[in-house]
């Protein structure tokens, strides 16, 4: 398991910034050296923002040769402004040149798996599956994930079923304590397929938790903790979500 590496940045929007200049430089990297990369997004202010500030610089990004993933998804009809794929969409992929065929959204609550999320995780294990190479899940270059203020990644939450999940890479939540209640989420055990895992994450009302999650609470307690990547586990924070960090 990678290392954790911590970055404080003086506010959200330095935060933002520097997060989107360093998701441009590992897209090209990856891109340059393989020839295609792969991507997870989350939802929530901070990812949301990164994007918005992607947009905005995108540097040398191939978007043809990206494959773009969800880490967890809102279980709404499409087009809800609720939903993380809509907000993405909004920030950046409508207005780059991504080809569409690659962008894989987790199924909608009024398309074919209606009414049963977990069928629609089932589905999108196997579209993990179909794009891993032989495996169940891809290495992905990065996932991204947001915090809540319990310490929630993805839609997994403190003390439940998803957070304890070991085998199954993608499960069904239908009880969120967040609203909306049903959720389609990578559970840990996909989330460390990543090559990269960064937790973008701002505000006082979070900076509990991290300071739980980066002295490794367990991730049954603070699901963040577990979130760890092959080869780097970055914590990129603004100044008050790390106050609560030792020195
Ligand atoms: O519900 C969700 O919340 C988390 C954190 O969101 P934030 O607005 O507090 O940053 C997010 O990472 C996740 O994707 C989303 O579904």
């Amino acid at each position: 398991m990678s290392d954790i590496q911590v970055e404080v940045h003086p506010d959200t929007e330095t935060l933002t910034a520097a997060a989107a200049r360093r998701f441009v430089d590992t897209v090209v990297a990856a891109q340059q050296s393989r020839g295609f990369a792969s991507v997870v997004l989350t939802g929530g202010g901070t990812g949301i923002g990164m994007l918005e500030k992607v947009r905005v610089n995108p540097g040398a990004i191939d978007w043809r040769e990206l494959d773009i993933f969800w880490g967890d998804e809102r279980f709404l009809p499409a087009g809800d402004p609720e939903r993380n794929d809509v907000q993405a969409r909004a920030a950046l992929l409508d207005h780059v040149d991504v080809d569409f065929d690659r962008v894989h959204t987790m199924p909608v609550s009024d398309g074919i798996y209606a009414d049963d999320p977990e069928a629609a995780a089932v589905a999108y294990a196997q579209v993990l599956g179909a794009h891993a190479g032989g495996k169940q899940v891809p290495v992905f270059d990065v996932h991204l994930l947001g915090m809540g203020g319990e310490g929630h990644v993805n839609s997994l939450f403190p003390d439940t079923d998803a957070v304890r999940e070991e085998h199954r890479f993608v499960v069904a939540v239908k009880d969120s304590p967040k609203p909306p209640p049903v959720r389609i989420t990578l559970t840990l055990p996909a989330v460390r397929h990543a090559d990269e895992v960064w937790l973008v994450v701002s505000g006082e009302a979070k900076a509990e938790a991290v300071a739980a999650a980066v002295a490794g609470a367990p991730p049954v307690e603070i699901p963040a903790s577990g979130a760890r990547g092959l080869t780097a586990t970055r914590w990129l924070l603004d100044s008050s979500a790390a106050s609560r960090l030792p020195n």
